[in-house]
């Protein structure tokens, strides 16, 4: 049986003092799966997410949370009536209140089901033992996931995260990211999460919407906007490749670092070709025409910045040995399996 729809958006925009900031927005969301919203700041992922919320009004498109007509076409309905959780970057806890007291906040009156309730959220988010503290007595991380527990203690049918692990410092927040995913996938809620970061989209997520200038630029699966990006820009924000001006003669689109025939075609006589960072390598070579200009130690590997005859800055992720010195003239190898042009 096909899973339910837990999130419709249909046409949604939404415009403020005659910007339009979401514009023509529809997809589709999935009984148990996670949705990211991802674009660069400015492009509207939280204007969508408060639309979805009902912290904002769209101007055109209707909104559908679990079947309910929550906006659009003379429906309205008001946040604490949408059946929505909500997470937010800074935690937003009550600071009066400990751990137990925040999450049983507005669960209603019958006080057993309140109590089972807070205390299996605090068991799923891990924080058994710590019901009495408040929230200056818990690091960064526990305050999120004390909020995330508040989230899912109504059981809502949907949970919005506003980019709720970016106040964490870097391990926090990887360890964090893991454990929000499987603390929902354990719930089999959907939920919704905004973020500018694409390794935490792409990691966490089932689904991802890259939004540029208020529209879904790409809705799909992350390991498809990887692999088959739709647009440069979704291209470049989401994989960071190299692009390099192409010309095509008969089924070879020539660069400067060699020509190239793609399984992919497109119609135009010249576009950018994609190389991604880990399709290159490097082999030292005095009569290379590529120089590399500089060299970052990333842990596992290296990436280095190389120039190419024409002044173009490329990068390249490349193994740690060799180590190749800066200023050392080289040959460019690519590997031809996953270029892709873009007009
Ligand atoms: N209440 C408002 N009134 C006027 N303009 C607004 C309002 N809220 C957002 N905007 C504008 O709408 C655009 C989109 O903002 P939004 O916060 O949705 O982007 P974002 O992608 O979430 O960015 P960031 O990652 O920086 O938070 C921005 O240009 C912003 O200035």
């Amino acid at each position: 049986m096909p899973q339910s729809v837990i999130l419709h958006l249909d046409d949604v925009s939404k415009q403020f003092s005659g910007n339009w900031v979401v514009q023509h927005v529809s997809l589709k969301l999935h009984q148990g799966e996670l949705l990211g919203l991802l674009g660069p700041s400015g492009c509207g992922k939280t204007t969508l997410l408060r639309l979805i919320a009902g912290f904002e009004q769209p101007q055109n498109g209707t909104i559908d949370i679990a079947g309910q007509r929550v906006a659009g076409s003379n429906r309205w309905q008001p946040p604490e009536r949408r059946d929505v959780g909500m997470v937010f970057q800074d935690y937003a806890l009550f600071p009066h209140l400990n751990v137990a007291e925040n999450i049983g906040f507005g669960l209603g009156r019958d006080r057993q089901k309140t109590k089972e309730r807070i205390s299996e959220a605090i068991a799923l988010v891990g924080l058994t033992g710590f019901e009495k503290r408040y929230p200056h007595e818990l690091s960064g991380g526990q305050q999120q996931r004390v909020a995330l527990a508040r989230a899912i203690a109504p059981q809502p049918s949907l949970i919005l995260l506003d980019e709720p692990l970016s106040n964490l410092d870097l391990q926090v927040r990887l360890r964090l990211r893991q454990e929000i995913r499987t603390i929902l996938k354990a719930t089999g809620m959907s939920a919704v999460f905004v973020t500018h970061d694409q390794e935490e989209a792409l990691s966490l997520c089932d689904r991802v919407a890259v939004m540029r200038q208020g529209q879904v630029e790409q809705f799909d699966t992350p390991e498809a906007i990887y692999q088959t990006p739709a647009s440069q820009f979704v291209a470049e924000f989401v994989t960071q490749a190299n692009f390099l001006p192409a010309t095509r003669q008969g089924d070879l689109w020539h660069t400067e670092i060699g020509a190239f025939k793609l399984s992919s075609a497109i119609a135009h006589s010249s576009g950018l070709l994609m190389v991604r960072q880990q399709a290159l390598a490097l082999h030292p070579d005095e009569t290379g025409t590529v120089v590399i200009r500089d060299r970052q130690f990333l842990g596992r590997e290296h990436r280095y910045v190389v120039v190419t005859p024409s002044g173009q800055h490329l990068q390249v992720l490349s193994a740690l040995h060799p180590q190749l010195a800066i200023d050392t003239p080289v040959k460019v190898q690519v590997n031809e399996s996953n270029l892709q042009i873009f007009a």
